[in-house]
């Protein structure tokens, strides 16, 4: 079984994700990771991420990059928005994707464009959402944590400028698949959100 989870920035899709890939028993990809990888591995050059040849011989960075905490810092992120609009970078990280989420048993992926593109006959496709103030929020409690220094409306001006250059982009964009169903989680709390997750691939699927 192939579970598609995408969504924006903070919108709560790799919680849902690593959730049903627990409940279910599956591998889970967080597929944004890739693209981190290879925003940081540009800037740690010294190249330039919005240069598609820079960005592009990037795409081979070492496994280990892949548990570097600074992945997961918001400026990774941004580099990350900026190498994922250039197509060959896309075109040399769709493999690897393609064949975790196609190993024996199935995968849980989530990221912008997997329901889409990167496994569209996925057995269930969810489109996590929640309004960009919440999500905007949410990154500020998490950045509280390590810096006194956080920003709410910094934040929330990176979230909707991430939110653009992903909708906008040409190349796979983000968005919700035909036959993707919505979870809005801004209303919802984790557990809440995870068990709505968990009956939305129950009714598509069968499964439990
Ligand atoms: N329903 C929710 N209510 C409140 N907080 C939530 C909810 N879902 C997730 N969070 C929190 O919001 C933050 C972002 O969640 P998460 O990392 O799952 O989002 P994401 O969409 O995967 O983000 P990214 O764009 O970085 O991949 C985390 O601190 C998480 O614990
Ligand atoms: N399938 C994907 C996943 C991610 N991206 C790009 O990477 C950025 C970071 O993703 P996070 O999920 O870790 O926030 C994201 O803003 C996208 O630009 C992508 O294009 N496709």
């Amino acid at each position: 079984m192939i579970i598609a989870v995408d969504g924006p920035a903070a919108s709560g899709k790799g919680t849902v994700a690593r959730a049903l890939a627990e409940h279910f028993g599956l591998p889970w990809l967080d597929t944004g990771l890739l693209y981190r990888a290879v925003g940081i591995s540009v800037v740690r050059a010294d190249r330039d991420p919005r240069k598609p040849e820079d960005a592009l011989a990037a795409c081979d960075f070492p496994e280990a990059l892949l548990d570097d905490p600074e992945l997961r810092s918001e400026a990774a992120g941004k580099y990350a928005s900026f190498v994922s609009a250039h197509p060959a970078v896309r075109e040399a990280l769709v493999d690897r994707q393609r064949v975790f989420a196609n190993q024996p048993g199935g995968a849980v992926l989530d990221g912008r464009d997997i329901g889409t593109v990167i496994a569209p006959d996925a057995d269930a496709k969810l489109f996590v959402t929640a309004s960009a103030e919440a999500r905007a929020d949410r990154r500020y409690k998490d950045e509280l944590r390590s810096s006194a220094d956080a920003d709410l409306a910094a934040i929330l001006a990176d979230i909707e400028d991430r939110d653009r250059r992903d909708s906008e982009r040409a190349n796979a964009p983000l968005k919700r698949a035909d036959d993707a169903d919505l979870l809005d989680t801004t209303n919802l709390t984790i557990s809440a959100a995870v068990q709505r997750a968990i009956a939305l691939v129950e009714a598509r699927t069968g499964k439990r």
